[in-house]
């Protein structure tokens, strides 16, 4: 079994694809069947150490993984018993169901076991579950105390994380060859418990891939503060905004963190203050390294004409640039023409309300969406939220696992962008996953009911630790 992170993910079409690849390689679904089903079968046999293993099947390729793993358990020595929804529909599953010697009950028979396994149904669910499946579903995992479903928990949809029917939480999901969109993009990840993968054998090309720790090069003799990233940070009516983004660039590694601000805010004695003004904005920026500095404009920034021209200086300048919060707001397509144009990356950090406002509501999936997102503005989007999605504008994303939930609480969308201007300032590889990866670090650190503040300071100890 395979831990989700930095790994491929593949949606029900491209797992089709893979799947007629390997046959036509050689491979059977037969195989891969078996492959899945054994699997499965010996993950069971760990977990459930001797308790009664009760095994919904459905009537597709999902309910054949459930009944070769009922064989392969019972074949060594398990208390299984198989409830199915339906006779088998395809080839592969019949040929499973004939591998299985033991009763099969009417699903509505299920009845109650300590260890429950989903599989009814997987990629090729295409619409709600009836009212009375997702009605035993939800009884028999809520029941049990150890639910696992194989691929997916039923009444999912695979591609965009959608629950189609009520879904219960499962204690663990197992997936089959590789992650799909729903074990990462919510709800569905929610409900999924744990994620681990089954190899069984396939192909796993994809653009995208799930986020895992980076590696962020320490400090060495040879650096200096300029060396080591100069952030800077443009203020505006709300002080607190930059302030936070500024600390975090600072928590977060810069060597040296510029604020340009109308209104004082408490801050560090390390952090360089500046009031603004276009002409100390430029002289600020006169000489500095393209590839060692970046901007972020929008926490706290406000409205209006003042704001619109310190969001211009921003952009017109060549230098790296974080487009958040109020700054979203002024993009259009002008702006997505200026940024294609600029020679150094923007990452833009909009949230679900910000993005609907940017580039339209999402119908899909969000991996999808985000994609979009980067190719029509040519910046890194980072479509933040409990499963935060960064694309780029060649078409690859990458989407985080799980953030903590405490993350909703005011200031925290500041504190990423510092985070990111930083990654961005340091050259580090992959800058807007890494910065994703070291707020959401940060927030687990925590634990609960922290605040934007804390969440800031505690990035020390996250990037001495990457
Ligand atoms: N792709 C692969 O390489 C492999 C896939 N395998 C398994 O095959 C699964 C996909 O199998 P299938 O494509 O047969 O799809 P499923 O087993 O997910 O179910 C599809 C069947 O259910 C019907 N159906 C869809 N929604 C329904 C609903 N709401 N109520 C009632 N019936 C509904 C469909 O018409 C179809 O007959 C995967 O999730 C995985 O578990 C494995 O066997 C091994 C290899
Ligand atoms: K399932």
């Amino acid at each position: 079994m395979i831990r989700p992170e930095g790994q491929p993910i593949l949606t029900a079409a491209a797992m089709r694809a893979a799947e007629d690849r390997a046959i036509a390689a050689g491979s059977s679904v037969g195989a891969l069947m078996e492959r899945a089903g054994a699997a499965v079968a010996e993950a069971v046999r760990r977990l459930a150490s001797g308790a009664p293993v009760l095994i919904l099947c459905g009537p597709g390729n999902n309910g054949g993984d459930g009944y070769v793993a009922a064989r392969v358990l019972k074949a060594n020595g398990a208390d299984v018993r198989i409830a199915a929804l339906a006779d088998p529909r395809t080839e592969a599953a019949t040929a499973a169901r004939a591998g299985w010697d033991g009763p099969v009950a009417p699903l509505a028979e299920a009845g109650e076991a300590p260890v429950v396994v989903d599989a009814l149904f997987g990629t090729g669910l295409t619409r709600a579950l009836d009212d009375a499946v997702a009605r035993v579903l939800g009884e028999t995992v809520r029941a049990a105390r150890l639910s696992i479903a194989v691929d997916l928990p039923s009444g999912i949809a695979t591609d965009t994380g959608a629950e189609l029917s009520a879904v219960p939480d499962f204690s663990l999901t197992l997936t089959l060859g590789a992650l799909k969109p729903a074990h990462l993009l919510q709800p569905a990840a929610a409900r999924c418990g744990t994620v681990r993968i089954i190899d069984i054998g396939l192909d796993r090309s994809s653009r995208d891939w799930s986020m895992t720790k980076p590696v962020i090069a320490a400090p060495t003799a040879a650096d200096h503060k300029y060396s080591r990233g100069l952030v800077v940070v443009i203020g505006g009516d709300m002080p607190g905004a930059a302030a936070l983004a500024s600390e975090a660039a600072m928590h977060a590694g810069a060597g040296y963190v510029m604020l340009f601000e109308d209104h004082a805010a408490s801050t560090p004695h390390a952090l360089v203050r500046r009031a603004w003004s276009a002409e100390a904005f430029a002289q600020a920026l006169d000489g500095k390294r393209l590839d060692k500095t970046a901007i972020v404009v929008g926490p706290g920034l406000g409205k209006g004409d003042i704001a619109a021209a310190k969001f211009a200086a921003a952009l017109d300048s060549a230098y790296k640039l974080v487009i958040d919060g109020d700054a979203l707001h002024l993009l259009d397509d002008a702006a997505f023409a200026r940024i294609k144009a600029r020679p150094t990356p923007v990452v833009l950090t909009p949230h679900a309300g910000e993005f609907n406002a940017l580039f339209g509501a999402v119908s899909g999936s969000k991996i999808d969406a985000a994609r979009d997102a980067a190719a029509r503005s040519g910046a890194i989007v980072v479509f933040k939220g409990p499963d935060t999605v960064v694309a780029h504008p060649d078409g690859r994303t990458r989407v985080a696992l799980g953030a903590s939930p405490w993350l909703s609480t005011a200031g925290t969308g500041d504190v990423l962008a510092g985070t990111i201007a930083t990654m961005l300032a340091a050259n580090t590889f992959a800058p807007a996953e890494a910065g994703v990866w070291m707020h959401s670090e940060a927030a687990r650190r925590l634990g609960g009911a922290f605040i934007a503040d804390d969440l800031a300071r505690m990035l020390s100890a996250v990037r001495t630790s990457v």
